[in-house]
């Protein structure tokens, strides 16, 4: 384990070398082997991930997995126990002031600004970066131009949402850190949250998000990984961690019953030989059959899932 924890030193003085700056091709983000505990409980357990710069990464997991403590981690707020990190060629840890101004950071809590109206908020909060964005462009990117003059507390719980997005797009960061950015939206705000998830992947902003659902996962995300009880059980394209796993499920309707069947298996050609040899047998055709891959939610259904409930689908 120490021989690992150490190696990360190597990775990081490699990021540095060129230019003796960061190289260009430096990932935002470089996790190596964190480890985070309260007390005597390990949260975070020896996690590995990188995000490139411009990318979309999603840290998808169940409650009490470990993605806000290792968010925590990377935007400064916590220290870590163990492991290397490095966002966006610094440490965290030791909260420079130059980073800050480079991230933009929506926490799961909302409500900063409660009497002044939102153009206020957002005009106050500039002065706090060297090179803020223009105001009247993150009212409209966090689609808030019909609230603009509205006081803070009298916006929705979804609007209030959107002025954490407009404080955290202000500074023009290069690296926006979105904690559960949709948890209790309706809909509409969900959608519209989205799409400004996708107008700074647009303006080449790297995105760090937490989320609870896969859909949004999917919509957004160039790349996940799933945590679970602080490690990382899945990593890769939400299309495509379906696809990396050898099972398949067969569907079919039953002729007698007209009920959908499924069933799973690593070796799909024999399974449908021996179905479809049965139904021509028969003289019955195997209606609605298909043999599809598991979907991101198949695997992180499987991969979450607790003890008891994986005994039950064995
Ligand atoms: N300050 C703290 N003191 C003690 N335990 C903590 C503290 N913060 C988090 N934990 C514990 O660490 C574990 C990981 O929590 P964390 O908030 O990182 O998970 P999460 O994946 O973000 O969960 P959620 O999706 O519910 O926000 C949980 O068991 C939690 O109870």
């Amino acid at each position: 384990m120490q021989a690992a924890r150490t190696s990360g030193w190597g990775i990081l003085a490699g990021l540095r070398c060129l230019n003796g700056g960061v190289s260009a091709s430096a990932p935002a983000i470089l996790v190596r082997d964190l480890h985070k505990s309260y007390g005597g409980f390990e949260a975070v357990r020896g996690i590995d991930f990188e995000v490139a710069s411009g990318e979309v990464f999603g840290l998808l997991g169940p409650n009490g997995a470990g993605k806000t403590s290792t968010v925590e981690v990377l935007e400064g707020y916590r220290a870590r126990d163990a492991g290397i990190v490095s966002v966006l060629g610094q440490d965290p840890q030791r909260r420079p002031r130059d980073l800050r101004r480079r991230m933009g950071i929506v926490l799961q809590s909302t409500g900063m600004y409660r009497h002044i109206t939102v153009r206020e908020a957002i005009t106050h909060w500039a002065r706090f970066y060297p090179a803020p964005r223009d105001v009247e462009e993150v009212i409209v990117l966090a689609g808030l131009t019909e609230k603009a003059d509205a006081l803070a507390n009298t916006l929705s719980g979804g609007q209030m949402r959107r002025l954490d997005f407009a404080l955290a797009l202000i500074g023009d960061p290069e690296l926006i850190f979105l904690d559960e950015p949709t948890t209790g939206f309706d809909p509409a705000a969900r959608r519209a949250a989205w799409d400004v998830v996708r107008s700074l992947q647009e303006l080449g902003k790297t995105v760090l998000l937490t989320t609870h659902y896969l859909d949004e996962a999917h919509a957004l995300c160039d790349r996940v990984a799933i945590i679970k009880e602080g490690r990382i059980v899945a990593e890769g394209p939400p299309a495509e961690l379906g696809t990396s796993s050898s099972r398949y499920r067969v569907a079919w309707r039953a002729a007698e019953t007209d009920a959908l069947q499924t069933r799973e298996t690593d070796d799909p050609t024999a399974l449908l030989h021996q179905l479809t040899s049965a139904a021509l047998a028969r003289g019955e055709p195997l209606r609605d059959l298909s043999v599809t891959r598991p979907s991101l939610e198949d695997v992180y259904l499987e991969l979450t899932a607790e003890p008891e409930t994986a005994d039950a689908h064995a």
